[in-house]
């Protein structure tokens, strides 16, 4: 079964909150998104908000409800209890944990799940009791050891972190590297029952070969690159609107 693809909207959030204006919308470009097919929406709702406000989230649940009952919706973030207040009021069929430091730019590793034990276990189990599937973002080098840590927490999937091989662009020799410790992982995950999901600078170019190298993978979150790619193939004709908007 092919992964599922589900589109991250930080991106647009973050360009929508350059002005007090409602556009890009936010729902809106998440309702194109599953409209074209796409399983699901992201979310990493972040402390101070410079995405994605916590106002965007009751309209993205209900469109999902409203429109598109079989996608789902994924909310991403560090396990404070904010975020899994948010979480219990916005019941998103996914979880994804994250140990973001409020102060990082974007997520850039995968939890120490020896160290963070207690938190991980006591987050997982209550965000399963109000029945989310609950994902936690691995490092894409994870060992046997890290990943039985992962799956004591009691989650039900791993999110390898995959900037590391994003960010080998057209370096092809330094991607397989990157792409042969994530298939390691994987393996170990596949084995001992943790679903995988993946995320992180993922591009057109760079999942065909991860999709390849991952059989398991269940769903990959991509925001930055395909909104890169949105901008990019849009440009053309928005660009002709404007022009007939000149008159003539
Ligand atoms: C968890 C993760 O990998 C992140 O990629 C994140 O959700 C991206 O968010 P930003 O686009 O806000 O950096
Ligand atoms: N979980 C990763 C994600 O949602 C999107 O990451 P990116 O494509 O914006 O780098």
């Amino acid at each position: 079964m092919p992964a599922a693809l589900s589109v991250n909207l930080n991106a647009v959030a973050m360009l929508r909150n350059r002005r007090d204006l409602p556009w890009p919308s936010v729902t809106g470009l998440g309702r194109i998104a599953l409209a074209a097919g796409a399983h699901g929406l992201t979310v990493h709702p972040r402390p101070d908000q410079r995405h994605i406000r916590f106002s965007d989230l009751p309209e993205i649940r209900a469109l999902i409800d409203d429109e598109f009952p079989q996608a789902e919706f994924n909310m991403e973030g560090y396990p404070n209890e904010d975020f899994l207040e948010l979480c219990e009021t916005h019941q998103p069929e996914q979880v994804t944990l994250v140990p973001d430091d409020p102060a990082q730019a974007t997520s850039d590793h995968g939890w120490n799940f020896a160290a963070h034990s207690d938190l991980l276990e006591t987050s997982v189990a209550r965000l399963k009791k109000g029945g989310c599937r609950v994902s936690l973002f691995c490092d894409p080098h994870a060992d046997h050891v890290t990943l039985a840590a992962a799956k004591a927490t009691g989650a039900d999937r791993v999110e390898f972190y995959t900037g590391p091989y994003g960010a080998t662009h057209d370096d092809r020799a330094a991607a397989r590297r990157e792409l042969q410790k994530l298939e390691t992982s994987a393996q170990i995950a596949t084995q001992i029952g943790l679903g995988i999901n993946a995320g992180h600078d993922l591009t057109v170019a760079n999942l065909a070969p991860l999709a390849e190298a991952l059989p398991d993978l269940r769903e990959v979150s991509i925001g930055h690159g395909l909104t890169a790619d949105a901008l990019e193939f849009g440009m053309a004709a928005t660009v002709r609107r404007f022009i007939a908007a000149c008159g003539s």
